[in-house]
């Protein structure tokens, strides 16, 4: 192809993220339905993809990468999504919280926390620089809770407290759940229950909550991105509904990159 066209300047790639992530499908069926024959999604992980990201925007090149918000890179690098008139991302979306099937008998306290557990993504990308920043991620969840007493108490009101009955988070090692995750645990800890954070793929996630082999997950892209592992497991777990509303996947490219649309990379 032209060698000054987008495709050209980029080899006619998007840098994606973990295989099995929700935005690498809705990725590959963008691909498809926007007729973008001789592109190809590029498979790696969160951090490979943040690395190249840096990369390029340190040298001003063109890039298209799998992104969503809330995420640090936004207030790091000047960004914007491509538009997405076939609507391939589907749009703003909510984080819902799932607890396996038997939960709520067994640690009625930590439902309780879990259920209430609601932010702003304000809130999440305060947690998520500091951990970019090189934070270690228990430490900016401290950080935060310690400075937003008023909405942990929110979370915790009419909680009964745990007596150290263990409690397994699980979470895929995306910058928003890291941060996420290490919140509500820490939570959780002080309120008397004895937490462990497992790191797992996506397919992992849900399926360790359904067959009850995990307690809980605070990661659910949900209606679109996780739609497919949801609807496999749905029957398997209680979903509470979102934790953080008003997220969003898409392609991104740095401000500097001229297109406007995934349109425009055909
Ligand atoms: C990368 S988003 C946080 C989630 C997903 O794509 O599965």
């Amino acid at each position: 192809g032209d060698p000054n066209s987008i495709g050209g300047q980029t080899d006619y790639t998007i840098i994606g993220i973990e295989p099995g992530a929700g935005i690498m499908n809705q990725s590959r069926d963008a691909i498809e339905k926007y007729g973008l024959d001789n592109w190809q999604l590029v498979e790696g992980s969160s951090a490979a993809m943040v690395a190249e990201l840096k990369k390029a925007y340190n040298k001003k090149e063109p890039i298209i990468v799998t992104g969503w918000s809330p995420h640090w890179m936004f207030s790091t690098y000047d960004l914007k999504y491509l538009d997405d008139p076939k609507n391939t991302y589907g749009g703003s979306e909510d984080i819902n919280t799932i607890v396996r099937k038997g939960f709520k008998e067994d640690a009625p306290g930590a439902y309780t926390i879990l259920d209430q557990f609601s932010w702003k993504t304000s809130d999440l990308e305060e947690v998520m620089v500091d951990v970019t920043g090189g934070m270690d991620p228990s430490k900016a969840a401290e950080k935060w809770i310690n400075a937003n007493q008023d909405k942990v108490a929110e979370w915790t009101k009419g909680a009964q407290a745990g007596n150290g009955e263990s409690i397994k988070l699980v979470y895929v090692a995306w910058d928003t759940e890291i941060a996420s995750t290490n919140v509500i645990g820490k939570i959780l800890e002080q309120n008397g229950y004895r937490v462990t954070l497992s790191q797992v793929e996506v397919g992992p996630m849900f399926a360790g909550v359904a067959n009850g082999s995990a307690d809980a997950m605070v990661s659910a892209w949900l209606p679109s991105t996780h739609l497919e592992y949801y609807n496999t497991y749905k029957n398997d777990f209680d979903d509470l509904g979102p934790n953080l509303k008003g997220t969003k996947t898409g392609l991104v490219v740095p401000k500097y990159v001229d297109i406007n649309s995934i349109e425009d990379l055909k």
